[in-house]
């Protein structure tokens, strides 16, 4: 029996993302938490012949009448209980113009959710997909370390987009666009601009050199995969940004999670947003490789069954990708600290 929970889940990746999780069979129960309209999409996913079985969540869920802080608490704490499996896109989306450092206001909103967390099912998998993800990520983790219930292994930064968009913009470069999927490449780093870092000179099967060794091609190349979140938000001009892809960026990334945790399937590898400490030896080499001592970083990770198994380190890289990564250490840093560093209104 696996309980998964969608915090976030009448929003537009929300909707999607529990519609792909009704239908994924390793799920029996499927809770939808939000502050708003979650029981009317229960309802609705309710009627699809899968084994989840669904319900929906308000804040004030076993207190009618008040929508305070203790009150959305305590609807998140209903919908929370005993959960294998957290998945997290609640708060703001960007509008043209912004950056996702200027949604650190969704901080406070995933501040209450990790104490809910903390209290209703403390061993959950949690997967950020709220931004800015390199601070909000970090903000979960102070949270369940001040409720002392905080486990490295199990607390992801979901960065799975990144790789899609990577799949298909190089398989478009270079003239394969319906072999899209066949192309995997690790991106690490963060999920914001110059943090995302995408490794083409590791994808599989490997870019040919005629796209590498061009040097316009190739920083094209890059910069669309590091900016491909600017292009959806331009597109959607003002009313969102990236739902449906992320959504099954999101159902992709929980499927491998649950895979390895509940179904016990080894070698499955996917890069996330970790707190390095989640692999003790592994971070001390990955901290060298990018020249920092950075506590957050995205990685492949292998899953296993408490979660993350083993961090992989960075790898062989080339010269562009050396010069890629400075600057990605450089911008992910402050994000981090600020993640560290916010302090919630309410009291832990
Ligand atoms: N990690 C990634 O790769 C990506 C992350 N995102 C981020 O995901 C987040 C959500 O994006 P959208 O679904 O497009 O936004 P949206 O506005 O359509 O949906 C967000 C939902 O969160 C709900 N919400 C607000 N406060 C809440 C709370 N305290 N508890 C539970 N639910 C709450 C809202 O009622 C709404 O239904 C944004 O921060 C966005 O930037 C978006 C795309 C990719
Ligand atoms: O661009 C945004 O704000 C949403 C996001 O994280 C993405 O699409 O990668």
């Amino acid at each position: 029996m696996v309980k998964a929970v969608v915090a976030g889940a009448a929003g537009g990746i929300g909707q999607p993302l529990s519609l792909l999780l009704k239908l994924n069979p390793i799920v029996t129960e499927l809770s939808l938490y939000d502050v708003v309209n979650a029981p009317g999409v229960a309802a609705d996913l309710s009627h699809i012949p899968t084994p989840a079985q669904v319900s929906g969540f308000l804040p004030n869920t076993g207190s009618q009448g008040h929508k305070g802080p203790e009150e959305e608490k305590r609807g998140a704490v209903n919908a929370l209980k005993g959960a294998d499996i957290v998945v997290i896109p609640a708060g703001v989306p960007r509008k043209p113009g912004m950056t996702r450092d200027d949604l650190f206001i969704n901080a406070g909103i995933c501040a209450t959710l990790a104490e809910s967390i903390a209290e209703a099912c403390p061993k959950a998998f949690i997967l950020v997909i709220s931004n800015p993800v390199n601070s909000t990520v970090p903000v979960f983790a102070e949270v369940l370390k001040k409720k002392g219930v905080f486990d490295p292994k199990r607390l992801f930064g979901v960065t799975t987009l990144d790789c899609l968009r990577a799949s298909t913009f190089v398989a478009s470069v270079v003239g394969e666009p319906t072999e899209a999927s066949k192309y995997v490449i690790p991106v690490v780093g963060g999920h914001a601009g110059h943090t995302i870092l995408p490794l083409l000179s590791q994808a599989k099967p490997s870019i040919p050199s005629s796209v590498l060794k061009d040097k316009s091609k190739r920083d094209a190349l890059v910069h669309r995969i590091q900016f491909g979140g600017d292009e959806v938000v331009e597109a959607k001009a003002g009313t969102g940004s990236a739902t449906l892809s992320m959504a099954q960026a999101g159902a992709e990334f929980a499927d491998k999670v649950m895979r390895a945790a509940f179904k016990g399937e080894t070698g499955l590898v996917a890069p996330s947003y970790v707190n390095l400490e989640a692999d003790p030896s592994a971070a001390k080499t990955i901290q060298q490789e990018i020249g920092k001592d950075l506590a957050y970083f995205s990685v492949n990770v292998e899953l296993g069954k408490e979660g993350i198994a083993k961090l992989n380190p960075v790898g062989k890289i080339d010269e562009t990708e050396t010069a890629l990564l400075k600057k990605a250490v450089e911008d992910l840093e402050p994000s981090i600290n600020k993640g560290v560093g916010f302090s919630p209104a309410s009291k832990l």
